[in-house]
């Protein structure tokens, strides 16, 4: 399944084909957006038509005037003349308004539209979909490529509707006025036409590069500042600035090829149309003189030949931005179409009455096929009871809490919250049950109060602050100036770890969830921090079914069960004292642990010998 979302993102190169049938596929999807404003849409278009009609009043007014007014001496339809001029020009200004009002806000709506969906589809995705993403990537579908299609619905779209209509009606005028000399002036078009197609392919293909050029500059800059300290701490900072340079570098020189061929092709395409209008004046003076065109139709005819050399322009501009439309909705249709690995049954339960029981039962998982990570593994949790998982890194641990959130779904056994399948219940109230402190404590820009009211959204101030203390972090908010309402920067930056961590425990306790997962963090904080912590841990796993992922074993000697995981095995299970009695691995594992903290500097030179400290460093990073 995995393999399947990587496929079907890696296909999302924009340089692929697009078959007839897909593309079809893709207009018919965009249509079904543009079929929820279809309101909005029709009235742009009675607009759109009624700006094509006038398109082709004016010159015929301008006909009229050179015709008859002037010959026939007429000047008192001059007046008369100016003043329709005068109501054409503001008749159009007002459509024209409303046609760019109408289409902007329909290309608007289309946008928050298909914005609001993606990014609802995004948050139900499970988590193996973001193991296989990055964070730029799903940024860029998100902005640039939603506006890419809200830009070809909005202006672009009408663009063309105004063009073709205004195309249609004056050719239509033109072969009833003389065909000959309006054959005349379509007779470059095929040439245009084929100008335009070859040189939308370079551009087409200048345009692709400056998209990669772009994107790769998006991530890099997305990753070096999301990554900054690791930059800093390396002192690379002029390395990532020659890179950058480079980078920008290639896309300001993508952007120039791409400019240099629309200056190329402007020009190539305006030359052709003042032959066209040369063709128009020779073959229809010739006409004139020979009685067959009037002065004022000859007139109206190059108004007209000015009219349709813009669309000719507008035309090839279009096939880019429908490209680039077409590349985008790709791209958003392929997160659309991927279903969450992990979601609802249907009828899925909700937990209302829950006693605590966590079992799982002879579970085989693995991330990748064939890569097993958990075998036949079985752990009964009974209501209340805080068990501890230990063992090596890569053991497994981490992946038995993810089961027991069901961020994924094990191949094979099952697990139960009391005696309800996981997979039967309702995702939502699943996780209103569970509360995770994870190592790496997640926190949200904004203020500590809204960062603890994260874990119940409707909490009120007099419970925040109850978690807050329970969680031994009161002192340290009423010690920012601003307290509660401090800001605490991007993923808690403006914190010590040990003040991240106390936020993290109040959140869940705000939340007060039945089970806890709590992945402890690798490093020692100070004693004092560590105590404040370790307060507040015992009274957030009260009462509450706990799974305990321990790095360091003097954190856990008090937990009902330690289970010793090796290879995604259980290997020994028991309480601390029973298994420090047996002699096995946890107590091998205590008695180095044990012996690391003894030999504090003062006591090195008790360690006699260098195997010891050999031994001491391995144990240590097996249990980081
Ligand atoms: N998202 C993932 N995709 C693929 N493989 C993964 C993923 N997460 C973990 N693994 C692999 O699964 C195995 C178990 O990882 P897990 O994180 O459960 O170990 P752990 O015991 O918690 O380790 P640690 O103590 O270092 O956190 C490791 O081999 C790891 O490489």
């Amino acid at each position: 399944m995995r393999a399947n979302v990587m496929l079907k993102f890696v296909s999302n190169d924009p340089d692929q084909k697009q078959t007839p049938g897909s593309v079809n596929k893709l207009f018919r999807r965009i249509f079904e957006y543009i079929w929820q404003n279809k309101f909005i849409f029709l009235a742009a278009l009675g607009i759109i038509f009624c700006l094509s009609i006038l398109q082709i009043i004016i010159p015929q007014i301008a006909r009229y005037s050179i015709d008859v007014v002037i010959p026939e001496k007429k000047v008192n339809l001059l007046p008369w003349i100016a003043a329709a001029i005068l109501f054409v020009a503001i008749l159009r200004g007002v459509l024209d308004f409303s046609r760019l009002y109408l289409m902007s806000l329909f290309g608007q709506k289309i946008v928050e539209s298909i914005r609001n969906d993606l990014y609802q589809h995004i948050q139900k995705l499970s988590i193996s979909f973001f193991d296989n993403q990055r964070t730029g990537d799903l940024m860029s579908r998100l902005a640039e490529n939603v506006n890419a299609i809200g830009s070809l619905v909005s202006s672009d779209v009408s663009e063309i509707l105004v063009d073709s209509l205004t195309v249609l009606a004056i050719v239509t005028y033109l072969f009833s006025a003389d065909w000959q000399v309006a054959l005349l002036l379509i007779l470059t078009w095929p040439l245009q036409i084929y100008i335009t197609q070859v040189f939308s392919k370079f551009i087409q293909g200048a345009y692709r590069d400056v998209e990669d050029q772009a994107a790769a500059i998006n991530n890099q800059i997305q990753d070096t500042i999301s990554n900054i300290n690791a930059i800093k701490s390396f002192g690379n900072e002029k390395y990532e600035i020659d890179r950058f340079s480079e980078q920008s570098r290639n896309y300001a020189a993508v952007n120039i090829r791409a400019i240099r061929l629309w200056s190329i092709f402007v020009p190539t395409i305006d030359t052709i149309n003042i032959i066209a209008s040369l063709i128009v004046l020779v073959v229809g003076s010739w006409a004139v003189i020979a009685g067959r065109l009037t002065v004022g139709e000859l007139t109206a005819f190059f108004a007209y030949t000015n009219q349709v050399s813009k669309p000719i322009l507008r035309f090839s501009k279009m096939m880019n931005v429908v490209q680039k439309a077409l590349v985008s909705s790709e791209r958003i249709f392929a997160i659309l179409d991927t279903e969450p690995e992990v979601k609802d049954r249907e009828n899925a339960i909700d937990l209302t009455s829950v006693q605590g029981r966590m079992r799982f039962e002879a579970v085989d998982f693995a991330y990748n096929q064939g890569e097993t990570v958990l075998h036949n593994f079985t752990l009964d949790i009974q209501p209340g009871m805080s068990v501890a998982l230990v063992g090596s890194s890569g053991s497994g641990k981490s992946t038995i809490a993810k089961l027991a959130a069901r961020f994924y779904d094990p191949q094979k056994g099952m697990i139960f919250i009391d005696d309800q399948d996981l997979r039967d219940i309702s995702l939502d109230s699943l996780r209103s049950n569970l509360g995770i402190v994870s190592q790496e404590t997640l926190l949200l820009y904004g203020t500590i109060r809204d960062n603890i009211a994260y874990g119940k959204l409707e909490a009120t101030d007099a419970e925040i602050e109850a978690a807050a203390k329970a969680a031994n972090a009161h002192d340290f908010i009423m010690g920012f100036p601003d307290g509660y309402n401090s800001i605490i920067g991007e993923r808690g930056v403006k914190l010590s770890g040990g003040q991240r961590q106390r936020l993290a425990i109040a959140r869940v306790l705000v939340k007060n969830p039945q089970f806890v997962i709590l992945d402890e963090a690798t490093s020692a904080l100070d004693t004092e921090s560590e105590k404040l912590i370790q307060e507040s841990l015992s009274k957030l796993l009260k009462g509450r079914t706990s799974l305990v992922i321990a790095h360091r074993l003097s954190t856990i000697q008090n937990a009902d069960l330690i289970v010793v995981l090796e290879g995604g095995k259980i290997i020994e299970s028991g309480t601390h004292a029973e298994l420090i009695a047996k002699g096995g691995r946890y107590s091998s594992l205590h008695n180095i642990q044990f012996t690391q903290k003894s030999t504090l500097p003062e006591q090195t030179e008790m360690i006699d010998t260098n195997q010891n400290k050999i031994n001491q460093i391995q144990a240590i990073a097996e249990l980081a």
